[in-house]
């Protein structure tokens, strides 16, 4: 199980000016690159040192889409063999998942089937993509079949931290398909979510409103 995230205060979406916010979850064995793909997307760089991933690190990105500001937080973890699996509150309202593994090492991809049994008892309707990475150490790959993605009729990206083959277009992609979840959800749970939301943003408005006007009241006669 990989460190508790329940401690993690919501991120504060007025502070980064976002119209809308969007949380995408990484899944993975370890060592199959999931870190070095976000700071090559995040920074576009890559430092090419093993370093694991301790229990949970969020990366924020901002972006702009159709005209709206758009904050990504990007959750990345140390999964794997040592953890086994998550702690639910990894998956709780996130809007896509990347899931990556090692085309250098056929366990890591054996092991997608693993993850992605897990992350459908949690989300079972989020867009999920697949990531065939360090294709660097071996562009034949690319000319295999994986059927694993096809079966599940999930899309299949070819990649490389090393290089920076597709990693933009792949983070923009799953970027895109979790901006289109979140606001066209058949998902009854996050309607309900959403529903509590807005309930809430309006019970705020009102009290707000009411502790204006109370403000604005004249001083009675009687506290003077
Ligand atoms: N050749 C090659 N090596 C890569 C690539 N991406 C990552 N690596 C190497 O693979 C190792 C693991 O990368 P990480 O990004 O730390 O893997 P991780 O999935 O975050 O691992 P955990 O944090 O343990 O879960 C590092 O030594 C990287 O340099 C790639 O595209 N090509
Ligand atoms: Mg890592």
């Amino acid at each position: 199980m990989a460190g508790d995230a329940s401690g993690i205060p919501e991120l504060d979406q007025d502070k980064y000016d976002a119209d809308e916010q969007v949380k995408i979850i990484c899944l993975g064995d370890s060592a199959v690159g999931k870190s070095k793909l976000m700071e090559r997307f995040l920074i576009d760089g890559y430092r090419p040192q093993q370093l694991s991933t301790y229990a949970l690190t969020l990366y924020k990105y901002t972006t702009t889409i159709d005209r709206k500001a758009v904050l990504v937080d990007f959750w990345d973890t140390a999964g794997q063999e040592r953890f086994q699996s998550m702690h639910p509150s990894y998956y709780h309202k996130a809007h896509a998942c990347i899931m990556v593994f090692d085309v250098q090492r056929k366990i890591t991809y054996k092991n997608l089937t693993n993850w992605y049994t897990e992350l459908r008892e949690y989300r079972p309707e989020i867009p999920c993509v697949v990531v065939a990475n360090k294709i660097d150490a071996d562009m034949k790959v690319t000319q295999r079949n994986f059927n694993f993605a096809k079966k599940q009729g999930l899309p299949l990206y070819f990649v490389s931290a090393a290089d920076g083959t597709n990693v933009v277009k792949m983070f923009k992609e799953t970027i895109k398909m979790a901006m289109s979840y979140k606001q066209n959800t058949s998902d009854f749970m996050d309607e309900v979510m959403r529903e509590l939301e807005n309930f809430e943003l309006e019970q705020n408005k009102e009290e707000s409103l009411q502790t204006a006007e109370e403000g604005l009241k004249p001083e009675s006669p009687e506290s003077v």
